[in-house]
C-alpha cells in the first residue's frame, strides 16, 4: 500500500509552457497589466466545464497577451517548474513556441534563452526536478517559420549543452496541412532533434498521420483517432506499434476540449492494454485546471489501476524521454522509492 500520492514520484513529457500557468502566476501577470482586463474566467477552463477545441485556442491567444516580456517568461516559466516539482515531476519536458513581439522587443531567440535562463536558475536554486526543453512549431504560421524554427531549435540544441533536445509540431490542428512540414521535421530530425508530433487531434487526419508517421517521430502527442473504432485505421496503429512509438496521453485535455466524450471513453485504454508504451501527460494544467497526480489518480479511478500499476506507468516512461543521458539515474529514482511506496 502506497501511504500517500505525494509519494509518486512522476515524469511529464507533454507540457505546453503557456498552457501550464497556474492561477496565481496568472494573477501576478494581470497586476502587471491591469490595462488588458483579463479575468481568470478567461484563461482557463474549471471542472465541469467543457469547451470545444477552438475555444480552447482562444483561451491561449489571451494568455500570450499576458505573456509578452522576458520578464513573463522568466516568472512564467520559473512557476511553472517549481509547480511541477511540488507535484512530485522528476523530469518535465517542456515545450513552447518562440513568440517575437514587436511592442515589447522581445525576439525569438531571446525567448528561448530565456527559458533556458529559467531552467538554468531552477536547478541553481536546488529546485529537485530535471528539465528539457522542446522547441514548438506552431502549425498555423506555415512552413517557411517552421523552417526557421528548426534552425534556431538546432543552434539551442548544440549551444545549451543538451537543454534543448527536441522538435514539437503543434497548434490548431484544423489548420494546414502535415505534408507543408515535412522538410522541416526531415531537417530536424536529421540534425539530431528528437520528434514529438500532435497526431490526429481531431477526426479527419488520417492522410496526415499516415504521411507523418513515416518519418517516424520520436513521440506522438494525443493519437486520439488513430486506431479504426474512431475512423483512424489498422494501417496507422501499425505503424505506430512497428517503430514502438510512445502516445503522450493527456485526460483532461481530451475531454475538456471535447474530442474524448468522457474520461472511460478515453483512448489510454486502447493502448495501454495492447501493452503499448503510453504515458500520461498535462498537455496544458494552467487551462485545463489540473496537474500531473491528479492526472495519474483519474487514470487510477477509472481503469482501475493500482498503485503499483501507476508506479509502472511513471517508471516505464523514464523510456520515453528526449534525454538518454537521465535515464539511468531516474530509474535508481525510482528503484530507491519503490519499498517505501509498496513496503515490499
Ligand atoms: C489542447 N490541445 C492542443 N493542441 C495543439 N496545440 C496545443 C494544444 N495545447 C496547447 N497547444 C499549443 O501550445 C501553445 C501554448 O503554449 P506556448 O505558447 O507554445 O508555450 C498554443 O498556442 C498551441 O500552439
Ligand atoms: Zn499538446
Amino acid at each position: 500500500m502506497m501511504s500517500s500520492k505525494e509519494a509518486l514520484s512522476l515524469m511529464e513529457l507533454h507540457a505546453h509552457l503557456n498552457g501550464s500557468v497556474s492561477f496565481s502566476t496568472i494573477e501576478k501577470l494581470v497586476a502587471r497589466k491591469p490595462h488588458l482586463n483579463i479575468e481568470h474566467g478567461m484563461t482557463a477552463i474549471r471542472s465541469g466545464q467543457r469547451r470545444t477545441l477552438d475555444e480552447c485556442f482562444q483561451v491561449f491567444k489571451v494568455i500570450h497577451q499576458l505573456v509578452d516580456t522576458e520578464e513573463d517568461i522568466l516568472m512564467v516559466a520559473k512557476d511553472v517548474i517549481r509547480e511541477f516539482a511540488a507535484d512530485g515531476v522528476k523530469y518535465l519536458e517542456l515545450r513552447s513556441t518562440p513568440r517575437k513581439e514587436k511592442t515589447t522587443g522581445m525576439t525569438k531567440r531571446r525567448y528561448v534563452e530565456t527559458v533556458i535562463e529559467a531552467i538554468r536558475q531552477c536547478k541553481n536554486e536546488g529546485v529537485d526536478i530535471e528539465v528539457r526543453f522542446l522547441v514548438a512549431v506552431d502549425r498555423r504560421n506555415g512552413a517557411e517559420v517552421a523552417m526557421e524554427t528548426v534552425k534556431l531549435a538546432e543552434d539551442f540544441m548544440l549551444s545549451t549543452g543538451g537543454l534543448v533536445v527536441g522538435l514539437d509540431l503543434s497548434g490548431d490542428p484544423t489548420v494546414g496541412h502535415g505534408r507543408d512540414f515535412l522538410p522541416a521535421l526531415q531537417k530536424a530530425k536529421n540534425c539530431g532533434l528528437k520528434l514529438s508530433l500532435h497526431l490526429s487531434e481531431v477526426p479527419s487526419q488520417a492522410d496526415e498521420s499516415e504521411l507523418l508517421l513515416n518519418i517516424p517521430p520520436d513521440r506522438i502527442g494525443h493519437g486520439t483517432f488513430l486506431h479504426p473504432e474512431v475512423g483512424g485505421s489498422q494501417s496507422l496503429v501499425d505503424k505506430v506499434r512497428k517503430h514502438n512509438t510512445p502516445l503522450e496521453l493527456c485526460l483532461t485535455s481530451n475531454v475538456k476540449g471535447q474530442t474524448v466524450s468522457s474520461y472511460s471513453q478515453h483512448h489510454f485504454l486502447y493502448w495501454y492494454q495492447m501493452g503499448h508504451p503510453s504515458v500520461i501527460c498535462t498537455d496544458d494544467k494552467g487551462v485545463f485546471c489540473t496537474d500531473l497526480s491528479q492526472e495519474y489518480q483519474l487514470a487510477a479511478s477509472t481503469f482501475n489501476l493500482s498503485q503499483e500499476d501507476m508506479w509502472t506507468l511513471s517508471h516505464k516512461a523514464i523510456d520515453c524521454t528526449f534525454a538518454p543521458d537521465l535515464q539511468q539515474q531516474l530509474h535508481q529514482k525510482w528503484l530507491e522509492l519503490q519499498p517505501t511506496l509498496f513496503q515490499l
